[in-house]
């Protein structure tokens, strides 16, 4: 039905900013105009056969309505071409060819003609179209006053009157309210099971082309990377679209994507929800089977060195640590201290913590309940009065200490399990000399053995630490980013102290590089099981690579690998990816 043989589409554009129509015609008298070309498309061929529901795939600006322009016969493509059997209903950019200052009804009339509708053939339809827009009530006022909504339900409306052999359908279903949206995919499943209609849809929902379509093609960067069955298609863009990476990386993604293993699947598990704080939830709920904690340490859950200060004395204390919004505390949180009504409650404030989340966590405990609050603007003095406090309240220290600069990252969360294995100190540090030699002395205190500088930069220099260490304490540098340098090296130092090693561990937390902060709610689920905590960059594929490679080369003594992430960040594609290199033994 549609045959798009070796479409190439390049577009001129300005490349100085020209502010009125008169410095154009000036620029282009003189021939100063210049154009920078663009090539939206390339080589592109497609063959979309008779009753296919079409689904086309890609990032933004990958040129998918380029294309669709191209065979509606909207755009003239620059080289190749489209052979078109039938005619076509084009559902792109609803609502372009609407004169705002017109009525509703003469709108109608209008986009009809511009369909190629007679006016005899929309007087006949015309209540067709205003009952399916269910805009009866509202036909005589002006377009400009209808929401962007509405505008669109007139032009599906009017387009969809006729029975197409062909319909084009960009993007067009994410506009509008879900029941109009319900509406809408109803009467494309008509015209496809009652009809016969060919579809070509453009979308960015993978639910839809994997519910809707036969098949499907994934257009990056004006190529067409792939074109085959909807799932198929589909899947594979889910895992690769929109990536960066060595197209090595991209093959083996592939591989393991495609090949029949199925043995790792029961070995995968998740923990998700749409954010930290749910997260942090569904951890405190398996945590608090486990242990009835008298001590809970909450911080604001959006500053990591906060977190990392508020584990350090969770872990020393034997305490759990939740986490507050700091705006507003997340109900888990006051149901946990209503439920709970521990003996003491320890909250970490920190730069707008705002006063009521406070009020409403004293509120939540008992007056019994023994409350301090530690509110320091300043990440080091806050960090050093959580020390401190738990140090009156009785911690025993560990060998160990943690140093960070006033930002954390994804090898403070793989770190993190530490605090509950050994009870550390975690410190912010900064550049002046007194504030060093006062972690000095800390350090001192602690009995300290031995310090993982955590960060890059850190304002600690080698020679500063060799000179605050002198013959107590030897240090460690560990990088924050970049995700896999991090985890290695996060992981070697725990290993070679022989707190969790990754060549042993039976658990693995998998968390995403940019919500590294899940990982600060299973530091202490891990910790319990002797489990490991590793980062993944899910946007590059030699990330996602390396995370295979690892799994594959321990799966005899991986029996679980935890997904912990945001809804959005673990799809079931890379919840596959992990179960089959889980099950490649
Ligand atoms: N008329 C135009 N003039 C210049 N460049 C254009 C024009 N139309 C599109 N482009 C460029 O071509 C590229 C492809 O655009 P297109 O709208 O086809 O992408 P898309 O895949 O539909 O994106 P999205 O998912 O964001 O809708 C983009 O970089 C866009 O800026």
């Amino acid at each position: 039905m549609v045959q798009v043989s070796n479409v190439t589409m390049d577009f001129n554009s300005a490349s100085q900013q020209l502010n009125s129509l008169k410095e154009y015609l000036i620029a282009a008298a003189r021939r100063e105009l210049m154009f920078k070309r663009f090539r939206a498309l390339d080589n592109i061929s497609l063959d979309v056969q008779k009753g296919d529901v079409f689904g086309i795939l890609g990032t933004n600006g990958s040129g998918k309505s380029t294309l669709m322009k191209i065979i509606s016969g909207v755009l003239e493509p620059t080289e190749g071409s489209v052979a078109v059997r039938g005619n076509i209903a084009p559902l792109i950019e609803l609502g372009a060819g609407f004169d705002f200052e017109l009525t509703a009804r003469e709108n109608i009339f209008l986009n009809g003609a511009l369909l190629g509708y007679s006016k005899k053939f929309i007087q006949e339809h015309f209540d067709d179209i205003v009952d399916f827009a269910e805009i009866r009530d509202f036909l005589d006022a002006p377009l400009k006053n209808y929401s962007s909504g509405m505008v669109s339900r007139i032009a599906f409306a009017i387009a969809t009157v006729i029975v197409p052999d062909i319909l084009i359908v960009d993007e067009v279903l994410s506009v509008g309210d879900f029941m109009f949206r319900q509406k809408c995919e109803k009467r494309i499943q008509s015209l496809i099971r009652e009809h016969g209609t060919t579809v070509l849809i453009v979308t960015h929902s993978n639910e839809q082309i994997e519910r809707l379509c036969n098949k499907a093609a994934w257009i990056e960067k004006g190529h067409v990377r792939m074109v085959g069955d909807a799932k198929t298609v589909s899947r594979t863009y889910q895992a690769l679209g929109g990536r960066v990476g060595s197209p090595e990386s991209e093959a083996l993604i592939f591989e393991t994507l495609n090949s029949d293993q199925r043995q790792g699947a029961d070995k995968v598990e998740c923990v998700t929800g749409k954010d930290r704080f749910e997260i942090n939830s569904l951890c405190e709920v398996l945590l608090s089977k486990e242990r009835n904690y008298q001590t809970v340490v909450v911080a604001p859950g959006d500053d990591a060195p906060v977190v990392m200060s508020a584990l350090s004395i969770a872990g020393a204390l034997e305490g759990i640590c939740l986490m507050t919004k700091r705006g507003q505390l997340p109900s888990y949180v006051s149901a946990y201290l209503s439920r709970t009504q521990p003996n003491r409650l320890i909250i970490l404030s920190h730069a707008n913590v705002q006063e009521h989340v406070i009020e409403a966590l004293q509120d939540a405990v008992s007056p019994t309940t023994e409350i301090h609050l530690i509110d320091r603007d300043d990440l080091e003095q806050l960090s050093r009065a959580a020390f401190r406090l738990a140090t009156e309240l009785g911690a025993q220290w560990g060998r160990f200490a943690v140093l960070s600069a006033n930002r954390s990252g994804v090898a403070s969360a793989t770190v993190s399990p530490l605090f509950f294995l050994e009870p550390t100190p975690y410190l912010v540090c900064s550049f002046a000399d007194a504030s060093n030699n006062e972690l000095a002395g800390i350090l001192e205190e602690a009995r300290t053995e031995q310090v993982a500088v955590m960060g890059n930069p850190v304002p600690l220099s080698d020679k500063t630490l060799n000179k605050m260490g002198a013959q107590r304490w030897k240090w460690v540098r560990i990088p924050e980013q970049p995700c896999d340098k991090s985890n290695t090296e996060a992981l070697a130092w725990l290993g070679e102290e022989g707190l969790t090693t990754a060549s042993k561990a039976t658990t693995v937390y998998i968390i995403a590089n940019d919500d590294y902060a899940d990982g600060f709610s299973v530091a202490e689920l891990a910790a319990g099981v002797a489990a490991i905590i590793v980062a993944v960059d899910l946007k590059n594929l030699d990330s996602i690579v390396r995370l295979l490679s690892f799994l594959r080369s321990n799966t005899s003594h991986i029996e679980h690998a935890v997904l912990v992430g945001g809804t959005s960040s673990f799809n079931s594609v890379t919840k596959d990816l992990v179960a089959k290199a889980l099950s490649s033994s």
